[in-house]
């Protein structure tokens, strides 16, 4: 499957730029253009000039902007930026604001201001950028007068250790923000570090000014995030760019953990990087609904669908009680507690699944403890309130003793099931691993363009002498308490029927 799939569908560059006829056209792109021996022209990915001078050259061709790019800044390559754009359009067009009207701010705009030119040529968007940069001021400057842009775009410095405070001072509102944060840590030599992993398909770019930034992309993000609970309003839709899955996963925790639910993420694909786009807004989802925005997410098989073990799954549509993956994970840890089973976060590599995982070890069927409990209690209430309308006394003399029946009830039904169920007493009854993810109701698609976003919880059996029957019963319960029962999304039928062929076999238990 050609990873050009999953670029945005309005991006232009879905196509490859036609080489040849660049070369043609502008000499400057000549010099730079590798002819092979069959007559089909490439450049060299790996020089820094090359790079650079494609950039130039296809804002020309393209958008009829003319910059050059100073040769130790970064070259903001146009593919992705051109992705998060049309992102940005869509998610204006989303919350009915219309493109050639709309204000918008782009944090840390860099020496060539990119997303300003590039949103004030197409749009004709009010464009404010922030720099903390003077050389990369400077610079801006001069592509914004170069391209006769100054009544659109506005540069403005700030301090470095400040992201909104010193814009939105003079009270004016603005319809989003974008930004492109430094990636790495201070300390850090980001590109050593990725020599050392991979040798580089591109050469790199850029200078330790615009790349780093004390705590790296998370440390500024988060500091966005922290600022934005100020703004508020007064910025309608925050939005960045994100070059770690990690980094995503935790920020939308952080949200999260705010109570900023209106939010939304997208993946930017193009050629062989993968770069994330994390959006929130403070206005009401009647205003503003982030949460129904178009995105763009690879499907991606997850490793779940691929492990041998027998496994089941709990698929609901996401709602307002459960609205993001920490909900889950918090009803999980508190269920398990409630019901004594061991419960254990499992490490779980970045880029192989979009989510969280845990093993689960319980020692008893506690869960249908907790069930007979329940019934009970129900039993008790019921007859209680027939008592009270002196319908039914002889029953009401049962419930005067309810609690010490309860507790006897309880210890007689703990201590059967107990002796029935552990055999050994260092073997438990039921191991299995979690794994909650996220995804969409259509599994035809590859791509999910909207986000009809559904849970998804796997329960895969690794061992434990009540076999499959203990991890379909705890199922039960899980979906009982997680009062999902009619909005459930997979029928359980297949999976009760291979229990009953497995029972016929004797081979269960
Ligand atoms: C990765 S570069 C992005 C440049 C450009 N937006 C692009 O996409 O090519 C990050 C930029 O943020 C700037 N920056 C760092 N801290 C900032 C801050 N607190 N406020 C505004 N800009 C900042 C850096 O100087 C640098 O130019």
């Amino acid at each position: 499957m050609s990873v050009k799939q999953y670029i945005h569908p309005r991006n232009k560059y879905k196509q490859p730029p036609d080489y040849k006829q660049l070369a043609v056209m502008y000499p400057e792109f000549r010099e730079i253009a590798i002819m092979d021996f069959t007559g089909k022209v490439r450049i060299d990915f790996k020089k820094k000039k090359s790079l650079h001078v494609l950039t130039e050259t296809l804002l020309k061709h393209d958008f009829d902007l003319h910059v050059n790019i100073p040769a130790d800044n970064l070259n903001p390559a146009i593919p992705l930026r051109l992705n998060y754009i049309l992102w940005i359009e869509d998610l204006m067009t989303h919350s009915k604001l219309e493109m050639d009207k709309v204000t918008g701010i782009d944090i840390g705009t860099g020496a060539v201001c990119i997303y300003a030119l590039l949103l004030a040529k197409i749009h004709k968007c009010q464009m404010l950028g922030t720099e903390v940069n003077m050389k990369s001021i400077e610079h801006a400057k001069q592509c914004i007068e170069r391209n006769k842009l100054q009544d659109l775009i506005k540069i403005i410095t700030v301090k470095s250790d400040r992201i909104f405070k010193d814009v939105v001072q003079d009270g004016k509102a603005y319809d989003f923000s974008m930004c492109n944060p430094p990636f790495f840590e201070s300390e850090d030599d980001g590109f050593e570090k990725i020599s050392k992993v991979l040798p580089p398909r591109n050469a790199p770019t850029g200078n330790d000014k615009e790349l780093k930034t004390e705590g790296g992309e998370i440390g500024f993000v988060m500091k966005m995030i922290e600022e934005s609970v100020e703004v508020k309003d007064r910025i309608k839709i925050y939005s960045t760019m994100i070059g770690k899955k990690a980094d995503l996963v935790n920020l939308k925790r952080l949200l999260n953990l705010k109570g900023i639910k209106n939010m939304t993420w997208t993946e930017f694909c193009q050629g062989h990087t993968t770069r994330w786009g994390l959006a929130w807004s403070f206005l009401s989802q009647n205003i503003v609904n982030l949460t129904t925005a178009p995105v763009i997410r690879k499907r991606g098989k997850s490793i779940v669908q691929s492990l041998k073990n027998y496994k089941t799954s709990i698929i609901f549509p996401i709602d307002d009680k459960f609205s993001c993956i920490d909900d889950i994970i918090n009803f999980l840890q508190a269920t398990t507690k409630e019901l004594n089973i061991k419960l254990q976060d499992v490490p779980i590599s970045e880029d192989s699944f979009n989510g969280w995982a845990c093993q689960i070890t319980a020692r008893e069927r506690s869960w249908e403890h907790m069930r007979r409990k329940r019934r009970l209690v129900q039993q008790i209430a019921l007859k209680r309130a027939k008592g009270e309308d002196g319908k039914c006394t002889a029953v009401n003399k049962c419930a005067e003793g309810t609690s010490v029946n309860r507790e006897e009830g309880m210890k007689k039904l703990n201590e059967e099931s107990y002796n029935k169920e552990l055999p050994d007493k260092d073997v438990p009854l039921l191991v299995c691993k979690l794994w909650v993810e996220t995804g969409s109701s259509d599994d035809s698609q590859n791509i999910i363009m909207q986000s009809h976003e559904i849970f998804r919880i796997w329960m895969v059996f690794e061992n434990g002498y009540g076999g499959l029957d203990a991890l379909h019963s705890l199922r039960q319960y899980l979906i009982n308490k997680l009062e999902i029962k009619e909005k459930i999304l997979n029928n359980q039928s297949k999976f009760k029927k291979k229990i009953k062929k497995l029972k016929n076999k004797k081979s269960l238990l």
